[in-house]
């Protein structure tokens, strides 16, 4: 969708932003560049949309040299977010909003429908803020503004840059969750300047680390943290990027250890009497539908035929994440209610396995060595710890 050739840009005063800059966009991508201040990411943004002309090499939007295109027209086909966000001051939300599709000539009611839904669509009740002026709402607040006025002629391809620089990092997190969700939905062709690598691996599919003027990797998140090219890019996104990794590492089906698994409606003893046979001191409980309901110790009950049912003895386990999810949310989640484990759970809600620290560790591991011998996760091979029993209770 965007294409840069051999793009180069020198301004008058001999300052070399961008260097020989190769690089594409597919559609529906979500590229991130990052790098630190002065290194040419917002040049190389507004070489997209005209605001600057490269000196040498072409830039290809749809795959037309975007030199081709009337800059007026070309624009209105690029949404534009900038950090200081640009608001017409005296002008209410609502119409801030409708700004571009007044430019496109719809008519005043259309046009303000349209702003109405995207305003919702970022979060903003259209009947609360519509009215309102800029000064009165709050940096967060403005900045979806920006994004829904980006959106607002439904253009496919959005420039955006350091749209979230200048929110507390609070709000910062929310506006970047809600703007995944919005991605997932519309697929846009995204480029996405930042400073802040958290923030590149976070949100983009890949990520172009900028050094001076020039892309030094341009990889998918997991492999620049975990295949950094060369020594800039391992400094550049840090020596905790192992850390940084568990965000953008998926639990798999793989990576999950299988305890026992028994009933509510099941005797207690014939339960010990499976745990045993596993070398196993707990079992995951599910509940007569098949859902987790929590799990047992085994040394709760010695079996036995008063030991009555599982469900005597079963205690509750509320904390579970979906297939898929992250790697570090499985580990924050350890953290946060205190357990050795945390059971993951298919789209259905049907139980598939658990993860435990020694689980998760095995599974960065592998998502590195995947990187490394460029195969998938499940494919390579173990060569040191075995897979670590279920940890206890
Ligand atoms: N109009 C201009 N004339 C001369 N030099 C410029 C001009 N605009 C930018 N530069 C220089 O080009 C280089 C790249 O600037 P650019 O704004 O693209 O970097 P950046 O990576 O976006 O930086 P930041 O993160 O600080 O915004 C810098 O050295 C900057 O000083």
């Amino acid at each position: 969708m965007l294409r840069f050739e051999q793009v180069s840009k020198r301004y008058a005063d001999g300052t070399v932003a961008v260097d020989d800059l190769n690089l594409d966009v597919a559609e529906g991508e979500l590229v991130t560049l990052v790098g630190p201040s002065g290194c040419g990411k917002t040049t190389t943004m507004r070489m997209v949309n005209r605001l600057e002309e490269p000196t040498a090499g072409r830039v290809l939007f749809d795959g037309r040299d975007v030199a081709e295109y009337d800059p007026v027209r070309l624009r209105r086909r690029i949404g534009y977010v900038i950090q200081q966000v640009g608001l017409f001051p005296h002008r209410t939300v609502l119409d801030n909003t409708a700004t571009v599709p007044h430019l496109l000539g719809w008519r005043r009611p259309k046009a303000r429908q349209r702003a109405a839904e995207l305003l919702d669509l970022v979060g903003l009740d259209p009947a609360v803020y519509g009215d309102r002026y800029p000064d009165q709402l709050s940096g967060g607040q403005r900045q979806r503004v920006g994004v829904a006025r980006a959106l607002a002629a439904d253009p496919p391809v959005l420039l955006m840059d350091e749209p979230f620089g200048a929110v507390d990092p609070v709000v910062r997190e929310r506006l970047q969750n809600e703007f995944l969700r919005l991605q997932a939905e519309m697929r846009k062709t995204v480029l996405f300047v930042t400073h802040d690598i958290e923030e590149a691996v976070r949100l983009g599919d890949r990520i172009a680390v900028y050094g001076q003027g020039r892309v030094e990797q341009f990889d998918s998140p997991a492999a620049v943290l975990g295949a950094p090219a060369n020594d800039y890019v391992a400094s550049f996104v840090g020596s905790d990027r192992g850390l940084k990794r568990l965000s953008v590492t998926p639990v798999e089906k793989g990576d999950l250890e299988q305890p026992p698994v028994v009933h509510l409606a099941d005797p207690m003893e014939r339960a010990v009497a499976r745990m045993r046979a596993d070398g196993a001191r707990w079992a995951v409980v599910l509940d007569e539908n098949e859902r987790l309901h929590g799990w047992v110790p085994a040394h709760e009950a010695r079996g036995g035929e008063d030991a009555g049912r599982v469900a005597r003895h079963a205690r509750r386990m509320e904390a579970w994440l979906p297939l898929g999810a992250s790697l570090k949310k499985a580990f924050s989640m350890m953290l946060q209610y205190d357990a050795g484990w945390i059971a993951v759970l298919d789209e259905e809600d049907r139980f598939l396995g658990v993860l435990t620290p020694g689980s998760l560790h095995e599974a960065l591991r592998r998502s590195i060595d995947a990187d490394a011998q460029d195969v998938p996760r499940a494919e390579v091979a173990f060569d040191t710890a075995e897979a670590p029993r279920v940890a206890a209770d």
